[in-house]
């Protein structure tokens, strides 16, 4: 049977013990869960298209009331000074999710360009925290988005980690490569790549993107009286590889190997890389929109550090802790970092 990973089945709760109200999705989403899990053949697949209608804000939206969302995952923004007081004696470090959280979703994966303005805010940035990007995509492509050599990349779901360059190259073979968990995978995953390709060619819309470690099937321009063909193509594509999983992100299937390697072990991983293993004095702040960064939020949580910001304008479950609407919030916040940072350092 392929496995299917469902990210985040878990009611968000705040640190104080209060039971989120999320109950409703929650159940609705265990039941997807359990059908992936119980059943097979068709059964499957018309529990994989639930769950790729269930992962579309708009069907959340009418579940879960934005105000009492609101009420516990407040805005960043809002609550800037609160945060600030959090980290207050600590070294914050900056972990950064690219697509929807930096530049806006887009429908096509190949023009999800971030602004200059973006991009001139998150170089300040990492000039006064160490700062890392960890996206879904592959390194080499999220690179050439952010175009900073200043900053630790961790692409492929965190599965390919590297470090700072000195100067202004950004060298493929250099020494600042620091992580790569899954390099026996990439036949397997280069052969799925190309067999996807095949498959899914015949469904309008439907786009498979190399990620190097990982493959991302995209569905956000196939109409959705199409996706169970769609699904019933990847499907019969994994049943071959049980070395593989799937996840789900925003309107993409993302196919990858079964390692326990994911954006949160990025982060434990840069965390440690950097000098902070066992520090009490460092202060993650991981931002990102998707059901992938959830791994990186439930780390912080379970590490009683930092904390996680979800990028989102409607209301989903989450372990972050905080909120911000959209990418141009992401910027304004990133932007008041900088400016507290550089008057605290009379600069
Ligand atoms: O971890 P991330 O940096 O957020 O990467 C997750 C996936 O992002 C990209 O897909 C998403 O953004 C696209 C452009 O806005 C959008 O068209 C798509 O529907 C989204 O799922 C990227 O193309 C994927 O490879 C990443 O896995």
């Amino acid at each position: 049977m392929v496995r299917f990973i469902e990210e985040n089945t878990k009611p968000a709760e705040k640190e104080t013990g209060n039971k989120s109200n999320n109950d409703n999705v929650t159940t609705a989403k265990k039941k997807v869960l359990q059908d992936l899990i119980i059943n097979h053949g068709g059964g499957l697949i018309n529990s994989w298209v639930d769950s790729m209608r269930a992962c579309s804000p708009t069907h959340l939206k009418s579940l879960l009331k934005q105000s009492s969302w609101l009420t516990e995952h407040p805005s960043a923004l809002d609550m800037f000074e609160e945060i600030l007081l959090l980290s207050e004696g600590k070294q914050i470090v900056m972990f950064l999710d690219y697509d929807g959280t930096l530049s806006p979703i887009v429908d096509d994966p190949d023009r999800a360009f971030m602004s200059k303005k973006m991009r001139r805010t998150v170089r300040k940035l990492a000039n006064c925290f160490p700062t890392a990007i960890v996206s879904g995509r592959c390194r080499e492509k999220v690179y050439n988005f952010v175009k900073l050599t200043e900053l630790y990349y961790a692409g492929s779901h965190g599965m390919d980690i590297k470090g700072p360059e000195q100067g202004s190259k950004y060298e493929e073979d250099s020494k600042s490569l620091l992580c790569q968990p899954a390099t026996e995978f990439l036949p397997m995953i280069d052969e799925v790549y190309q067999k996807l390709v095949q498959k899914t060619k015949l469904t309008s819309g439907a786009q498979v993107e190399n990620n190097k470690f990982c493959v991302s099937v995209h569905f956000r321009r196939v109409n959705e009286n199409n996706w169970s063909e769609l699904a019933n193509q990847v499907r019969s594509v994994m049943k071959d590889y049980p070395k593989l999983r799937l996840t789900q992100g925003r309107k993409v299937l993302e196919v990858r190997p079964i390692i326990k390697w994911d954006k949160g072990k990025a982060l434990e991983f840069l965390l440690e890389s950097l000098g902070y293993a066992n520090c009490t004095d460092v202060f993650p702040l991981y931002i990102g929109d998707d059901r992938t960064d959830e791994d990186a939020f439930k780390i912080l949580r379970e590490r009683r550090q930092g904390l996680g910001i979800l990028v989102s304008k409607f209301p989903k479950e989450t372990s972050a802790s905080y909120s911000l609407q959209e990418p141009d919030e992401v910027m304004d916040f990133l932007q008041r970092l900088v400016e507290w940072k550089q008057l605290r350092s009379g600069a």
